[in-house]
């Protein structure tokens, strides 16, 4: 049995039209005109315990509107989830034991108390055994690096500060699921690295299962394994990251160190589709259409003329792959 389960989940908003002009703004004055607005569209997923998801898409997608079906914040207008069996909605309070939320621009903490005894309110809401906790909490301090700033209030905290502190709070209670929105937006590299490494260290050791959100692709390629693309609430890929690349790559670079570059002395490249990107003393730097050509066609005739000394290839990187797809499904392509 899967660990996340979800069925042809849809999510409509009731939304007020706008009028649109003066005469049809007096009209729903009397009539107020409502429309209904599709967020999730029927949504299927499967999720096991352990997996590390990365969902994304575009800002208004239904990123958001799912995750809060899946924690049980919002009914679903049709359809069915189960996690561990149990519908979240009619589960809440052993949904919420399970699972642990960690928002980006959101704090779980008191502002004026120190971080310590924020974390002994959550103790007693989510009712952690005493050893439960200071075994969480001594491992925590220990991978975020926290021992002195647990002691201080969050309002004296930097950024970085408070996030570690928001993490740590998430997965107190020994949390088999966690949601991650934007987590380590607005952070320093320093910060963001610890982050990430602290949430693989939680997904291998504790097998933990991790859904999350980000517009940070560092963060997806770091943390997961699969990723999910939704565009206007539906599902337009669910692949593992590696296969994505593989069978979306459209454009590679090639990048050549020669020991005499005849392109840099005017002479032209003359393979029909491959940009010259860059062009020096001993390096040349080409983008190609993989399905036009391919780099034994390149290879062969730059060695043609010239002697090979390196050569490197690099595919699509995973943020403008997924880019194309959303660009290509607007215009209803995929
Ligand atoms: N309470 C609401 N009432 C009406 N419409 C809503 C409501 N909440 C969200 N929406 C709309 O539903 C759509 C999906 O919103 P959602 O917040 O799920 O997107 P998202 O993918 O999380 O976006 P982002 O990346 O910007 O956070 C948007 O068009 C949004 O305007």
């Amino acid at each position: 049995m899967m660990q996340i389960e979800v069925n042809h989940l849809v999510k409509e908003y009731k939304r007020k039209r706008d009028p649109g002009t003066l005469l049809k703004a007096l009209g729903s004055m009397f009539r107020p005109d409502y429309e209904i607005f599709r967020a999730v569209d029927d949504i299927n997923l499967g999720i096991e315990k352990g997996e590390a998801v990365g969902y994304v898409g575009p800002n208004g997608s239904g990123k958001s509107t799912t995750i809060k079906m899946l924690s049980g914040v919002l009914t679903p207008t049709a359809g069915t989830i189960k996690i561990d069996g149990l519908e979240p909605r009619k589960n809440r309070m052993k949904i919420n034991k399970r699972t642990g939320v960690v928002f980006g621009n959101r704090s779980v903490l008191w502002w004026d108390v120190p971080v310590m005894e924020s974390y002994r309110v959550l103790q007693k809401l989510y009712e952690i055994p005493e050893k439960t906790f200071r075994d969480n909490l001594e491992e925590f301090i220990d991978l975020l690096d926290m021992e002195r700033i647990i002691q201080v209030p969050e309002r004296q905290l930097s950024l970085g500060q408070k996030m570690k502190c928001n993490i740590a709070a998430a997965f107190l209670h020994n949390p088999e699921i966690v949601y991650l929105d934007e987590p380590t937006i607005g952070l320093d590299s320093e910060s963001k690295l610890k982050i990430r490494r602290f949430i693989q260290k939680m997904n291998e050791d504790r097998h933990t299962t991790f859904i999350v959100t980000s517009h940070d692709f560092q963060d997806i390629e770091s943390l997961c394994q699969r990723i999910i693309l939704i565009n206007h609430g539906k599902i337009v890929i669910d692949d593992k990251i590696g296969a994505v690349r593989k069978n979306f790559t459209k454009k590679k670079q090639i990048t050549f160190d020669l020991a005499d570059n005849p392109w840099s002395k005017g002479k032209e490249f003359a393979i029909p589709d491959v940009r010259v990107l860059d062009v020096g003393e001993t390096n040349l730097v080409l983008e190609y259409d993989v399905e036009k050509t391919d780099s034994m066609e390149i290879m062969n005739y730059v060695s043609a003329s010239s002697d090979i000394q390196d050569v490197s290839i690099n595919g699509q990187d995973i943020e403008s792959i997924i880019r194309e797809i959303v660009k290509k499904d607007n215009q209803g392509e995929v």
